[in-house]
């Protein structure tokens, strides 16, 4: 670092150490980089995001599998769930691992390390909370977003969490509220169920994970309430400490009903911190409610890339996944030394997966858009819904939740859409991942490979061939 009139001046600064983190590596050793993270080290996904979640999910579902066995012909029973050993394990690992990045971090000669949250004086200046000026001459936007907490009254009182304390809280809750039908709320649900808790989800509307294909939404809606007590148009009106823990009053058609619960946890959606940061102030442009940014990275300032100031993930796309962080990242991580060569990310299939019970998985197109753009464009779709329980391993689970539902073009054979919940939809969605990414065609994917027989991708296989599509 140089420092001019009590600036600081770097070759680099990278606002945020999430996916952010990734971007110094050996090319960087020459030169002088900043990193800068007000938060805990290592971001969202590693400190209480995807890692966290899943490392919760995964013992809830075994859990969970193990009690619905019994229709197989094997008895059992939980026990016990040890919350706080579970609790330990998972954050023993990863407050270690955030720990050990920054202390990595800390040693490199050539990076200084700022802990502390920073807003944008101007696209290449950023100010710490203390006072003290960096200048970039590059600069990297990747402070992700927060969670958004409705106005409710008692939403401030200790035991209503997010996602971000739920998760360390000390003893495993009897009863736990979940405001909210999107993907933390569902995953949180599958993984208080799991290990005991009685759940109680609310929602707004009367759709739960509103983004997804209909279909795939109701069969969850269907799983989810066979499970927990899932409240559909309904909302929380307020939150008041009671004799009994919490006191949770729900308003639902004009009739309101008051429930007692030891946490309640709020998951009413996230959103980008481009305004805590003020980048509007410094003249960036804002879109969709996130930091504008062209197909390479770069931010835009009244429509026009500002030279050597980029974003990446959830601080500038509205969709939040850490894959797509990532894929942003190496992006950014080539063009900030290659600024004659330009690459962008290829971002026509992103997937994402649910982890709750039942998972859910997807990419590309719902049947309802599918159908919108076949009406713009002129061409059917055809669409195959397929049982897991049509298929000898489903018939091994006795299987009764899980579908593969494809949508494609009829006239070319081309996957438009690929949505599946049940069992491990998770990894049963990759093949169909690649063959969109990759442009095979459905039938091509059905019979230009072997399908190991009795696996559940024979679901995948069956769906591809009963598509109307050209070979089938
Ligand atoms: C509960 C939960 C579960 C999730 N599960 C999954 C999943 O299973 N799969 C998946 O793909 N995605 C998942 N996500 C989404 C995923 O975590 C995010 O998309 C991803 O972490 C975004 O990475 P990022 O680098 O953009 O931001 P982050 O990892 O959030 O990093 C941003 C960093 O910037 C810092 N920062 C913010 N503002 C400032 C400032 N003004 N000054 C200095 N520093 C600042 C923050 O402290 C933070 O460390 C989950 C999210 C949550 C909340
Ligand atoms: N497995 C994964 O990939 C994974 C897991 C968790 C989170 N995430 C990412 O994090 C993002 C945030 O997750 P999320 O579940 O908070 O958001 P979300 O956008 O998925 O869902 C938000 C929910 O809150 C409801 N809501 C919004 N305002 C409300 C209000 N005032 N009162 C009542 N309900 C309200 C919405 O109707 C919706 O059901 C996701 O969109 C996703 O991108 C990904």
């Amino acid at each position: 670092m140089t420092e001019t009139h009590g600036v600081h001046d770097y070759d680099l600064i990278v606002v945020g150490s999430g996916s952010g983190n990734s971007l110094i590596d050996e090319e960087w050793k020459d030169k002088k980089v900043a990193i800068v993270d007000g938060g805990v080290f290592g971001g969202t996904c590693l400190n209480k995001g995807c890692i966290p979640t899943k490392m919760f999910a995964y013992p809830a579902t075994t859990a969970v599998h193990g009690l619905d066995d019994d229709r197989l012909g094997v008895s059992m029973e939980r026990t016990d769930v040890r919350w706080r050993e579970i609790r330990d394990r998972i954050f023993g690992r990863i407050d270690a691992i955030s720990e050990s990045g920054l202390e990595y971090r800390q040693k490199l000669p050539n990076v200084d390390l700022w802990t502390e949250f920073v807003t944008l004086r101007d696209p290449h200046t950023v100010e710490t909370a203390s006072g003290q000026l960096l200048r970039g001459r590059q600069v990297v936007v990747a402070a992700g977003s927060r969670s958004v907490l409705p106005e409710l009254p008692g939403i401030d009182l200790p035991g209503v969490h997010t996602s971000d304390t739920i998760m360390r809280i000390d003893d495993l809750p009897r009863r736990v509220v979940i405001l909210g039908g999107g993907f933390i709320a569902a995953e949180f649900a599958g993984i208080f169920h799991g290990l005991g808790t009685e759940v109680v989800q609310v929602n707004r509307s009367r759709r739960l994970l509103r983004d997804h294909d209909e279909e795939i939404a109701e069969r969850f809606a269907r799983e989810a309430s066979q499970q927990w007590d899932l409240r559909l148009d309904t909302t929380i009106s307020s939150i008041e400490q009671g004799s009994d823990g919490l006191d949770v009053t729900l308003e639902s058609g004009g009739s309101s009903e008051t429930l007692a619960a030891d946490v309640v946890l709020v998951a009413t959606g996230r959103v980008s911190n481009a305004d805590s940061l003020d980048a509007e102030g410094a003249g960036l442009d804002i879109r969709d409610g996130v930091l504008a940014v062209d197909e390479y990275q770069r931010v835009l300032s009244s429509g026009e890339p500002v030279d050597g100031v980029w974003a990446l993930g959830d601080v500038s796309s509205v969709t939040q996944l850490k894959h797509l962080a990532n894929a942003q990242e190496r992006t950014v991580q080539h063009n900030l030394l290659h600024p004659d060569d330009l690459r962008s990310t290829d971002q026509r299939y992103v997937p994402h997966a649910v982890f709750t019970n039942p998972q859910i998985a997807s990419v590309g197109m719902s049947e309802s858009d599918a159908r919108d753009l076949a009406a713009v464009q002129g061409f059917d779709v055809t669409v195959k819904v397929q049982d897991f329980g049509d298929v000898a391993y489903g018939w091994a689970m006795e299987d009764s939740q899980g579908f593969v539902k494809l949508v494609a073009r009829k006239d070319t054979g081309e996957l438009l859409g690929a949505h599946i919940i049940g069992t491990e939809a998770s990894m049963l969605i990759q093949p169909l991942i690649q063959a969109m990414s990759f442009g095979l065609t459905a039938h091509e994917m059905a019979r230009g490979q072997f399908w190991i027989h009795p696996a559940l991708t024979e679901v995948v296989e069956n769906a591809l061939l009963g598509l109307e599509v050209p070979g089938n």
